[in-house]
Order: structure tokens, then C-alpha cells, then sequence
């Protein structure tokens, strides 16, 4: 192993120091002196070191009665000076000059000045700033890792904790410093690995009811452990299964058409905890509370926004759980007019109405059957239908409409709203019993401009998705474009900024989605926020929002002609959850042209 190069006397010294001769007049050597702008000068003779001529030596000689100019300077020097070992480290320099003289033959080898002493500091400066930037990148990669990363020492005392560590355990960075590992991460192996020096590599661990793989490795130094690192790799095991199952299939299977199936139903199913990017505190902690619901059967209650992910979290929390033995029946309780919401969600024996399948059908319920209800926007469910929901959850058992056999169900239900239910109950709008049953986990996902940290991770995904599934390579973003959707406040959350993606990777002929290239609609869309946008009248701003409702009006009736009036259809290619294109339709009045 190669050895740090020392800063010795050796490395700094001059080796070729202007000396002076033993037998020049005293005069000349002052002048010499004055023009090397030097206190002193070593007196040599064939490379041997005699003495030193100090200047004010010569001064004292000077104030002396008669010309003693002519004097030689082996008169005037001295004998008293530093003498510097070759291998003396700066550091422990204590005087200067220093003369460095070999020990058998007396000659003089080098001097070490302050002229060198000030060369070195200014290395050694710079190498500090050199050090102090390399450590301010470490530190950064350090905590902007996705994986948790904990270091200890020798005492299994806690040096360093990573941001993601801190998230998966749930305790603040700070509070975690100096702790002893044990108090800090449940049933930690690092003290033990601190004894054994064994490393432990892809390793199961469950901290806080979530599995993880880690890593743990000791640090050796000079054949002494002094400390071990601890690694999170990946968030779920179970993921990791489905990861290898899912890249099995693929590679079973290598046509286009079976890839781009794969990837549509991978966005439209199969939906796991590490398919909801961001890993911004709120959304981390989001997770954290789906993952442990997914762990039980309980219901589960999720609030946010439109196109938060509400749904997606749904989903994830159905494959994460036993219930994907069953289905996911998703329900949009809004799109569903009230007349049919009964036989919608119990189903119909036959005969049950005019109109009736004649074999009768399962409703939505049984549908769920060892599986998942999504019930999304329940805050738009009738009065009337509350109260039946409410005995299905009591009694765990559907009838259907015009039957009188009460079919028994195993079936978790998660519900959504972007209402707020607390207010509904208060308002008498929402009935309290059923909210209580429904509010036993409830997940709150923040709006994206309260995360906007999770928007490069999301769009670099999207990204790569959208190359996978149009075939083509892989295209990056613009920074200022980036700048923009950062600044942006994004009214329809993580929908809105997929919907958008999707139009610049299509409308982006190269493979650099530039700013420039923006059309004109997105700049509007992009700058409404007040990010860029001029400062507009009132007058202006409401003109421009008629227009705006227009074209929003033109482009929903469009659709949904182009799609001969299937709503759920017209949602998709407008990139808006049906929930929204309801409303949308009974603002717009669109719903006399085309029955709910
Ligand atoms: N964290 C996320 N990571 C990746 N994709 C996401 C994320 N959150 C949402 N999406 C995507 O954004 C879109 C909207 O999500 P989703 O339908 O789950 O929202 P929602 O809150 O249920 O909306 P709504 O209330 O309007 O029904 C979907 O395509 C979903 O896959």
C-alpha cells in the first residue's frame, strides 16, 4: 500500500540557497543582503555550511569607530543557528530559517525559509478547501441516497444516519447521532457484526412491520474493525418476488406486443408500494401507514386531492396484502347515477327489474369477495345508500335486489374522498356511525406542490415508462423547463404532470424535450400558477377563463362523440378521473346529450 507522502523539511526545503563566501568584504555582502531583501545568508566554503551572516551582525560591526567595510565575512558570522533535521514533519517547526546540514560531511543540503514555510500553507489551504468540497458532496450523496445508510463505531455508537434511514425508522437524524445502535433500529445485528467481522449481505429485516433487505458490514482499519455500516437496500420483499416474477415473464415472452401489454398492465393492475414515486417525508410516511394496513385487514380510509393517488395507494395496498388472492374492485361513487347504485354495488337475482339480466348479476360487493372494494369518492354517496353500506359492514353479508338470501363476504374496503368528511358529518350530509367505520386507518396524501421534491423522480420514471411504451429511446427534459414545472403548483396533482409528460414525450420529435418546444397551451397551462405569468386584469383574467371553459367544453363534447358517449373511455383520452369529467359534464349541462 503506497504510504501518505509526509510534509517533512525534506519535501519543503530549498535545496539551492544563495550563499555567501567566507572571504567576501563585508560591504558586498550587505549589498548582496539588501538586493535578496534577506536578514541572513549561510557562509559556505566547497558546499560546507561555516556560519550564518545575520545583517544585523553587520550593523552592530558598522556602528564600530573606523571603516570596517573591508572586513571579510568569516569575521562578522556566527555560529548559533537552527539547525533542521531533513525528516522533521512542518507541523513541529518552532524557528526559521533553519539550515538543513548533513551529519557526516557538514555540507549544506538546504534552507527552509519563511518564503517556504508561506508556499507550504498556501498548498495546504487549498488542499483543506479541496477536502471540505469533496466532503460537502459526500454529505450530500450521503443523505440524498435512496437507501438507508447508518454508520457506527467500534462501540456500536451511531457517527452517521442517512435521511432515508431516519424515515424508515422514524426517528430524527439528530436524535439518532450518538445513540447506541440498539436504541435507535429494532432488533439491530451491527453490534454483532461489530464482534464477529463477519459481513452480512441481502439479509431479511423487519423494522417497523416493513421487510427490508440490508447489508451489514464491518469497516476494517489497520487489521482493527472500528466501526460498521448498515444498508436498506430495498423497501419490500415481497416487491422484490414480484420484480423477479414480473422480469421471468418478460423474459419468457420477448414480442413488442406481449412488453407493451406487460407495461399496461403494470399501470393499470398490479400496482406495489415501489410503484408510487417520491420520497418526499410526506409521501414516505404515507406509505409507511399503507404498508402496515396492508398488513391487516382493516378499513382504510385514504383523503387527498384529485389525482393525488388516491387509487393508486389503493391498489398497492391490495397487492401488498392477502387480499390479492381476490380482486380489486374499484367503485366511483360519483359516476354511478343514484337509481342504479344498489343493484351497482349488491347486484340483482333475475327477473329483479325490468330490463334485468335474466341470470341476475353479482353486484360489486361480491365481486370483492376475499378481495378489495375501492369505494372513491364516497362523499358523494346518497343518504340513503350510507345506510345500506353501513349493514353490509356490520353484517359482512349482500343481498341482492330482489332477492332474500343473504350471501356472506370477506372483502377489505378502502374508501376515498377529496371531500372532508368531518365537515359532511357535521352538516349532517355524511352519516356519523358509517364515517366512524370507515375512519380506522385513515392516509392523508398531501397535494403535489407540497412535495414538489418527489417531481424529478416521478418524471424521470415517466420518462423511461413512456419510451418503453412507445418504442422509442429515452428522452430528457430541459432544465428550464424542469425550473417551470417546479415552480408550477399542479391543481391536478401527480394526473396533471403524467397528462402533461405524456404530451411533450409525443409532441417532442428529438430526444430533448426543450423548452422552446413547448406549445403555446402548455406555456399557458405552466404560467397560470402566477410562476411567469404577466400580472393580468381582472377583466383579462376572466376572458380568458370564458375561452378557457370553451375549449374545455368544445373538447369534452368531441370526445365523447369520438367515443359514441362511453364516459369512462372519454376520461382516459382526457386524462381526468371519471369523477371529474361527471362534474364537468353536469357544469357544462353536456348531460342531456349524453345520458349517465
Ligand atoms: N406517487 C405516484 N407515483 C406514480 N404515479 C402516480 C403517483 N400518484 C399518482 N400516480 C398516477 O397519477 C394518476 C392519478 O392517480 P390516481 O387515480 O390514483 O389519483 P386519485 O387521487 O385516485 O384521483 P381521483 O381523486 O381524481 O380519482 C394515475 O395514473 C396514477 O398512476
Amino acid at each position: 500500500m503506497m504510504k501518505p507522502e509526509l510534509d517533512t523539511v525534506e519535501k519543503w526545503m530549498n535545496t539551492k540557497p544563495t550563499t555567501i563566501d567566507p572571504l567576501m568584504e563585508v560591504h558586498e555582502a550587505l549589498k548582496l543582503l539588501r538586493n535578496l531583501n534577506e536578514t541572513e545568508l549561510p557562509v559556505t566554503q566547497d558546499g560546507h555550511l561555516l556560519g550564518i551572516l545575520r545583517l544585523q551582525d553587520i550593523i552592530v560591526l558598522m556602528n564600530e569607530k573606523g571603516d570596517k567595510s573591508h572586513q571579510q565575512t568569516a569575521n562578522v558570522m556566527t555560529n548559533s543557528f537552527v539547525r533542521l533535521n531533513k525528516d522533521t514533519v512542518l507541523q513541529d517547526i518552532r524557528e526559521l530559517p533553519g539550515y538543513i546540514v548533513s551529519d557526516e560531511s557538514g555540507k549544506l543540503e538546504g534552507v527552509l525559509t519563511e518564503k517556504e514555510l508561506l508556499l507550504y500553507h498556501k498548498e495546504l489551504t487549498q488542499k483543506v478547501k479541496k477536502t471540505e468540497d469533496l466532503m460537502k458532496w459526500y454529505e450530500l450523496i450521503f443523505n440524498t441516497a435512496y437507501e438507508g445508510l447508518t454508520v457506527v463505531d467500534e462501540n456500536g455508537v451511531i457517527q452517521l444516519f442517512n435521511e432515508a434511514y431516519s424515515r424508515y425508522v422514524g426517528v430524527p437524524k439528530d436524535a439518532a447521532v450518538g445513540q447506541h445502535a440498539s436504541n435507535v433500529i429494532d432488533n439491530t445485528r451491527l453490534p454483532v457484526v461489530l464482534k464477529t467481522g463477519v459481513p452480512e449481505r441481502s439479509q431479511a429485516h423487519r423494522l417497523q412491520g416493513q421487510d427490508l433487505v440490508v447489508h451489514r458490514i464491518p469497516i476494517w482499519k489497520d487489521n482493527k474493525i472500528i466501526g460498521a455500516a448498515g444498508i436498506l437496500v430495498y423497501e419490500g420483499l415481497t416487491e422484490i418476488q414480484q420484480v423477479i416474477q414480473r422480469m421471468e415473464q418478460l423474459h419468457k415472452r420477448d414480442e413488442h406486443n406481449y412488453q407493451l401489454k406487460q407495461v399496461s398492465n403494470f399501470l393499470d393492475s398490479a400496482i406495489n408500494f415501489e410503484d408510487i414515486l417520491g420520497d418526499s417525508p410526506a409521501i414516505s410516511n404515507a406509505k409507511k401507514i399503507a404498508r402496515k394496513a396492508a398488513s391487516s385487514k382493516a378499513t382504510v380510509l385514504i383523503t387527498g386531492e384529485s389525482g393525488v393517488g388516491k387509487e393508486q395507494f389503493a391498489k398497492a395496498i391490495h397487492y401488498a396484502g392477502d387480499t390479492k388472492a381476490g380482486d380489486f374492485i374499484s367503485v366511483n361513487c360519483a359516476a354511478i347515477p343514484e337509481g342504479l347504485m344498489e343493484s351497482e354495488l349488491f347486484g340483482y337475482t333475475k327477473g329483479a327489474f325490468t330490463g334485468a339480466d335474466r341470470e341476475g348479476k353479482a353486484g360489486k360487493f361480491e365481486l370483492a369477495h376475499n378481495g378489495t372494494i375501492f369505494l372513491d369518492e364516497i362523499g358523494d354517496m346518497p343518504l340513503r345508500m350510507q345506510a345500506k353500506i353501513l349493514r353490509v359492514l356490520q353484517e359482512k353479508k349482500v343481498e341482492r335486489v330482489g332477492g332474500n338470501q343473504p350471501i356472506p363476504l370477506n372483502f377489505r374496503l378502502i374508501t376515498a374522498t377529496n371531500k372532508n368528511l368531518t365537515q359532511m358529518v357535521h352538516d349532517g350530509k355524511f352519516r356519523e356511525d358509517l364515517y366512524y367505520r370507515l375512519y380506522v386507518i385513515p392516509i392523508d396524501i398531501p397535494p403535489l406542490r407540497e412535495r414538489k421534491n418527489d417531481i424529478p423522480i416521478i418524471i424521470a420514471h415517466k420518462l423511461q415508462q413512456l419510451a418503453k411504451v412507445y418504442q422509442a429511446n429515452v428522452k430528457t427534459i430541459d432544465q428550464q423547463l424542469l425550473k417551470l414545472m417546479y415552480k408550477y403548483d399542479w391543481p391536478g396533482n401527480i394526473r396533471e404532470l403524467m397528462n402533461i409528460l405524456e404530451r411533450l414525450f409525443v409532441l417532442t420529435d428529438g430526444e430533448h424535450i426543450s423548452f422552446n418546444a413547448l406549445p403555446e397551451f402548455l406555456h399557458i397551462e405552466l404560467q397560470k400558477e402566477g410562476t411567469l405569468a404577466p400580472v393580468q386584469s381582472l377583466k383579462k383574467r376572466r376572458e380568458l377563463l370564458a375561452e378557457a371553459s370553451k375549449e374545455e367544453q368544445e373538447l369534452i363534447k368531441q370526445t365523447l362523440e369520438q367515443v359514441k358517449g362511453n364516459k369512462s373511455q372519454a376520461a382516459k383520452l382526457l386524462g381526468v378521473s371519471r369523477a371529474t369529467l361527471y362534474n364537468k359534464i353536469s357544469r357544462y349541462a353536456l348531460d342531456k346529450n349524453y345520458n349517465t
